[in-house]
């Protein structure tokens, strides 16, 4: 029996089997083991088959979001609309059949727009080009799920539902559980509040499918067992994600004003130009960007475009200095900053303090 057939038959155990205290430890097994078998999925089998012609494009700019929808629904009219590349539009199914970037200009920044092949159901186990289109979402920073607005609701969960059993993880935070495997000692379980999905016997039962005897594991919150396998599992990516409902030309206002109140979603016409700006403001903001602003000692900061340095929420002085030039960080000494991140203005820090948007820098070097 191949990978895939074994798949359905636990997805078909699983559907059958009613959720309740007396099978969530079988569950919980056959869970596990539907985890593994994607995974062993996702392995490369033979060289050519996993690198797909025309996909492996190079990372370019300040982030990458990646364009994944099924077929016609106009990821290539959004990339031809936003950056300067052409890519073929038309209304015929597969008029993509490789990953074409683009550059979108947008407060100072460089994003990579990858637009790609449409995907089908089935997509992450083979169909289509599906796998290629999938690896090329797990390295984005940011995927634009397009969804042609007069279509079926259940496309979104279908498109999720293919890049779900790949282990890409969308509008969801990393779970706070501490995994260590470890060479002897057996399985050290203990959790810091109070647990409502979760047991010892269960998470044995789960680690013990992994052939896991020997670990270290604290739930820092209240965790599912779908949680703790992402866990074990550990390649798993957590990637915001926009819905984009493109043709709202197509449809009445009322059902336009139905898809913009879906969570994580924006509506758009790519044909017409509708709302695209609005498109551009919240692919900002989920993909968290910063703008920092060095400065030279006895010199005012550049606070026009083009002079700021487009950076990562969250990213440290160590970061920005390494932007500047890859040099500077052996050479640093200290930095100045002004702005939110500190208390006082300027005040002085090391590599490691974190920056905040629309800081202002200057490096002091030894
Ligand atoms: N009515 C309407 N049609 C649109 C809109 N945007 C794109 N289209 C049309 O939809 C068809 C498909 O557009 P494409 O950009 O080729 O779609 P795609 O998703 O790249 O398709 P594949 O590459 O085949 O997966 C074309 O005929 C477009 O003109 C829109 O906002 N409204
Ligand atoms: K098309
Ligand atoms: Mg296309």
């Amino acid at each position: 029996m191949g990978i895939l057939d074994k798949i359905k038959e636990i997805e078909n155990e699983i559907s059958r089997t009613q959720k309740n205290k007396a099978t969530e430890y079988h569950l919980g097994l056959l869970k596990a083991k539907l985890a593994k078998y994607r995974a062993q999925l996702l392995e490369p089998q033979g060289k050519s088959a996993q690198k797909g012609e025309g996909f492996d494009v190079m990372k370019s700019g300040d982030a990458r979001v990646a364009l994944i929808g099924f077929p016609s629904v106009g990821k290539s009219t959004l990339l031809n609309k936003l950056t300067s590349t052409f890519s073929e539009c038309a209304n015929y199914e597969f008029t993509t059949l490789t990953c074409i970037p683009g550059v979108i200009e947008y407060n100072g920044a460089r994003i990579q727009l990858l637009d790609l092949p449409g995907i089908i159901e089935g997509a992450s186990q083979g169909k289509g080009r599906g796998r290629q289109v999938i690896a090329v979402a797990r390295t984005a920073d940011l995927v634009l799920i397009m969804l042609d607005a007069a279509k079926p609701d259940v496309h979104r969960s279908l498109l999720e539902y293919e890049l779900e059993s790949v282990g890409i993880r969308l509008n969801k935070r990393k779970p706070n559980i501490y995994f260590k495997q470890q060479k002897t000692g057996g399985l050290k379980f203990t959790h810091q509040v109070p647990l409502t999905h979760m047991n010892e016997k269960l998470v044995y039962t789960i680690l013990h499918e992994y052939k896991i005897f020997n670990a270290d594991i604290i739930f820092r919150e209240d965790c599912t067992m779908d949680e703790f396998i992402d866990v074990i599992s550990g390649n798993r990516v957590y990637l915001p994600c926009l819905y984009v409902y493109n043709k709202i030309d197509q449809i009445s206002i009322e059902e336009v004003d139905r898809l913009a109140h879906q969570p994580h979603s924006v509506v758009v016409s790519c044909n017409v130009g509708l709302n695209l700006d609005y498109l551009l403001e919240m692919l900002w903001e989920y993909l968290d960007l910063i703008c920092i602003y060095t400065k030279k000692r006895g010199e005012r900061p550049n606070f026009s475009q083009g002079h700021e340095l487009v950076m990562r929420n969250g990213c440290s002085v160590e970061d920005v200095a390494h932007r500047v030039h890859r040099s500077l960080v052996s050479q640093f000494k200290y930095a100045l900053v002004w702005g939110s991140s500190v208390k006082f203005n300027p005040q002085r820090v090391g590599l490691t303090h974190r920056v905040q948007h629309q800081d202002v820098m200057q490096i002091v070097k030894k």
